[in-house]
Parts: C-alpha cells; structure tokens; sequence
C-alpha cells in the first residue's frame, strides 16, 4: 500500500468528534479509558483538533439530554494529557453549558471553544463567544440544522458569529439532510460572504457525508469536522478514515496518516460502540425529513415505551420543525400517536 501523503500543507483543518458526536452513539457512555486510547490514536494519526464533551456540548449530562457515564470534565482532563500534538476542543450550546464551564475547561486546558445554536438564532451565542476569546481561546461558531434556512439567512446568522469574535464558522448539518447541491450553496455563500474560514460538520443519514465534505472543500470550506468510525448521531458523521483516504485518493492533503486512522476505527473505535453506524431505517428517515440527528435514540425509546412507530415519530417531528432542545416533544408525539392508535 502507497504512503500516506502527510508532509504536504493540509487543505483543510480536520477535527475529529468522536469522543463528543460519537458520544450520541453510545448514549453518553464514554470511560475515560476509551478517551485515552481514542485521543492517542488520533493524535499519533496527525487529527489537530479532537473535540471531547458530552454529546450536547458541556452540561449536557441530564435527564433532558441524557446522563454522561463518567463526569465529561474527567474525559476532557484525560484527553488533554495524552494528546501530545493535538488541541483539544469543546462544544457548548448556549443555555445547556453556562459561562463558567467554558471558563473551567479552559483552565482544563481546552483550545478551542466551538459554540453552537440553532442556525436562526445566532445572537444567544454572542455572549459566549466573546468570552472565549477574552479567555484566549479560539472560537468556532456551529450553525446547527443548516438544512432548515436559506443560503442568505445562514450567512446573516454567520455575520453575527464572525462579529462576536468567531474565528471560523460551521454549517451543521445536524440532520444528515443537506445535499451537494444544498451544501454548496450554502459554502459559496458563507464563504463569498465572510471574512473568516467556514467550515462543514456533516451527517451520515442521507448516505452523503463524504460527499457533502468533498463538495465542501471544493466550495472553499476550510475546516471538516468528521469522527472516526462514521461514529455519531443519527446514522453518524463523516467517517474520518474514509474520508482521509478519499483525500488521499483525489490528491487533497490531509495531515493525517490514513492507516494509522484505519486501525484506529477498527481497533479502538468500533469496539466501543454499542452497535454498528449505519443508515438503518431511523437515520434515514432523519435525513429524509430533516429531524435533529440526536434524536434517534431518545426516539427509539419512546417508541417502545410507548408502543407506537419510531418512524412515525420522526416523521411527524420532520413535519413539525422541532429542532434540538426539544427533546420534551418526542415524549409529546409518542403519546398522541399511543392515544389515536
Ligand atoms: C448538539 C448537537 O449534537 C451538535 C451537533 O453535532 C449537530 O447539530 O450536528
Ligand atoms: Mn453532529
């Protein structure tokens, strides 16, 4: 097999989530064992940027969201003493994480504060925002269920990111929803639009998360979030190793070594996981109706709680609009599909 082509300038910032997205896969359930094999893999890979936290960003350990199996600051104290080359990032959404955990994993030794809303509501991040940057951090601003507004109003709600402070803003494509044609308008626009790098966190329900991060970069996006082993809501992210690989075989620079992130999906990742990634029925149908990624297995429990169809529940929160914080109305739909049974 050829060598991995990692002495070449990167086209792109790669930052890998599995110890964050991934941690929706395994219901939060992350030890801090499978943080120090997960982030020594990735590190000895090349990743510059593995993202540690709860699946809802910090704080996210409750009864809404679901609670973490071990304290994510233990994950994030773990992570930050065996990466050796790689900066470790967190994701906060407004409201669920709170001024002082950013101050506290700052202090833990995170570099990078990705701060995430809903893709309408821009503003509630300004706060937070700002303080990353008066803490020293690098701020990422994470324009989450992107499929649900236009190009236009994506790059108006980017604006008020890049001028709070953002040193790079996301399209999220928390649903798996978007397509190359609906990714690439969004791209151009934020990056015809912005003074600062974009970048693309993409999901897998559609099939089309490679896809959509290639067509990313050929738009001008300069940073793709991905998780190894495709781990990740829904039916996951992009895959890391294959979508480092793809780089490798269209002749983009990576940083990343390819087979060092193959075994670690193989060796490290998957055995940690409770089932296999894949676009089964319940991610495809997130995809398909544009439903928050996070709600797969909040969904799946209440269907059998209830004794109702998971995919009508999906479909009738798709029809809904119901977006992430919402999690009460999965409970509320299942009810009203058990009661007109
Ligand atoms: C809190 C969400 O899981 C953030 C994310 O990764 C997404 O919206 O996608
Ligand atoms: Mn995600």
């Amino acid at each position: 097999m050829s060598a991995p082509a990692t002495a070449a300038k990167p086209a792109f910032r790669l930052t890998d989530s599995t110890l964050r997205d991934g941690s929706h896969a395994v219901a939060h359930q992350y030890t801090e064992q499978q943080a120090i094999d997960i982030v020594a893999g990735l590190d000895r890979a090349g990743v510059p940027v593995i993202e540690v936290s709860h699946g809802d960003g910090l704080g996210g350990s409750s009864f809404n969201y679901g609670f973490s199996g071990t304290d994510e600051m233990k994950l994030i104290s773990r992570a930050v003493e065996t990466a050796k080359q790689a900066k470790i990032a967190c994701l906060l959404l407004p409201g669920i994480g709170v001024a002082d955990d950013l101050k506290a994993v700052k202090d833990a030794g995170v570099q990078v504060a990705r701060i995430a809303t809903h893709c309408t509501e821009a503003d509630i991040a300004e706060q937070h925002i700002g303080m990353a940057k008066e803490l020293g951090m690098e701020a990422v601003g994470f324009l989450m269920m992107a499929h649900m507004t236009s190009p236009d109003e994506l790059l108006r709600q980017a604006l008020i990111m890049q001028e709070s402070g953002a040193d790079v803003v996301y399209c999220v494509d928390s649903a798996g929803a978007l397509t190359t044609k609906t990714v690439t308008e969004r791209i151009e626009t934020l990056v015809g639009g912005l003074d600062v790098p974009v970048g693309l966190h993409a999901h897998e329900n559609l099939s089309l998360s490679v896809a959509n991060s290639l067509t990313a970069l050929d738009h001008g996006a300069l940073h793709i979030d991905a998780c190894t082993g495709g781990a990740g809501a829904g039916a996951g992210n992009c895959p890391t190793e294959v979508f480092v690989a793809v780089c490798d075989r269209m002749g983009v620079a990576t940083g990343v070594d390819t087979m060092t992130m193959v075994d670690v999906a193989e060796e490290v990742v998957r055995p940690a996981m409770n089932r296999p990634q894949m676009v089964d029925r319940a991610a495809l149908i997130l995809g398909y109706a544009g439903v928050y990624g996070s709600f797969m297995l909040h969904s799946e429990r209440a269907a059998k709680r209830y004794g109702v169809s998971q995919a009508q529940i999906l479909i009738e929160l798709g029809k809904r609009g119901v977006v992430g914080g919402q999690e009460d109305m999965i409970i509320d739909v299942a009810l009203e599909l058990a009661a007109n049974k």
